[in-house]
């Protein structure tokens, strides 16, 4: 398991394209047959990818975390962003195909993830610190709260599906869903915002293999960018926008977890202010 220690937004304007790199993306998520992981200091969050390949790929517990489980004092968010396959939690299988969401709750002892052919599954987790037990939930894709936002015109068309939330499967920390740009559509959350009760991670899909995102971060006044390929993680502190325009549509997966759950609690910055 990989740490990622907080960053101050006094040093962005020190770090070159490499450095900021290593300290916000996350771009060996999915690899055959393995679960890798990464604890981000950013309110304690997990990323972790699991690729089920070549038979049933067990969830383990890291070190790092110092519990018997991975989910012995945390809660989780699963999106599958590869083929269909299941996650069976303590004896109960759940079918995942591509863009489906599992909420699992603190306490659970035994995950396992299976793929269901070929085309390996690839199950994305955001998990957080929990203080109690909400009940293991599926969302199928596309059931979610759906918001529609942008227009066609300022070519940020979109599909926000929002699966754990405050009116929807309940967590202790965690907002999550998948945000899905119409064709044609390149601009996701424009105008940016911040949150600073929460810290929010995307993890870009659905991108062909030869196109990138261009993602903006930091503070309004001090923006910076990283190019993100498909099935990248990006995090971004509660201090930093996160925004980004595609060379292909794309979709992505956005998580936060900190001070609140409120979605609508952000500040907008319009893009005449960026600097
Ligand atoms: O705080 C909320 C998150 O940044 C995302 O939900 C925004 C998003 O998916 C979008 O505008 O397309
Ligand atoms: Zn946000």
């Amino acid at each position: 398991m990989d740490v990622l220690y907080s960053t101050n937004p006094s040093e962005i304007p020190t770090l070159d394209a490499a450095a900021l790199r290593s300290r916000f993306l996350v771009d060996d998520l999915f690899i055959d047959g393995q679960v890798r992981a990464v604890y981000s200091h950013q309110d304690r969050v997990v990323l972790a990818g699991a690729t089920p390949a070549g038979g049933p790929l067990p969830l383990p517990t890291f070190p790092e975390l110092r519990s018997d489980t991975f989910f012995e004092r945390r809660e989780g968010g699963i999106i599958n962003v590869g083929g269909a396959g299941t996650v069976t939690v303590d004896g109960e299988t759940y079918a995942l195909k591509h863009g489906s969401c599992l909420y699992v709750g603190r306490g659970a002892r035994e995950v396992v993830f299976t793929s269901d052919g070929e085309d390996a599954a690839r199950f994305y987790i955001f998990s957080a610190p929990a203080h109690t037990a909400f009940p293991t939930t599926l969302v199928e894709a596309g059931n979610g709260t759906v918001r529609e936002l942008g227009d066609a015109e300022t070519s940020n068309r979109r599909t926000l599906n929002q699966y754990i939330h405050e009116n929807g499967v309940k967590s202790c920390q965690i907002v999550m869903g998948v945000t899905t740009l119409h064709t044609g559509s390149m601009w996701n959350t424009m105008p940016a915002h911040t949150h600073d009760r929460r810290m929010e991670a995307y993890l870009y899909f659905d991108l062909p293999e030869d196109a990138r995102v261009v993602h903006l971060m930091g503070e309004p006044e001090e923006t910076r960018h990283l190019m993100v390929g498909n099935q990248t993680a990006v995090i971004s502190p509660s201090w930093s926008i996160h925004s980004g325009v595609g060379s292909a549509s794309y979709s992505f997966v956005w998580a936060m977890a900190g001070e609140n759950q409120s979605f609508d609690d952000m500040d907008a910055v319009a893009i005449t202010e960026l600097r």
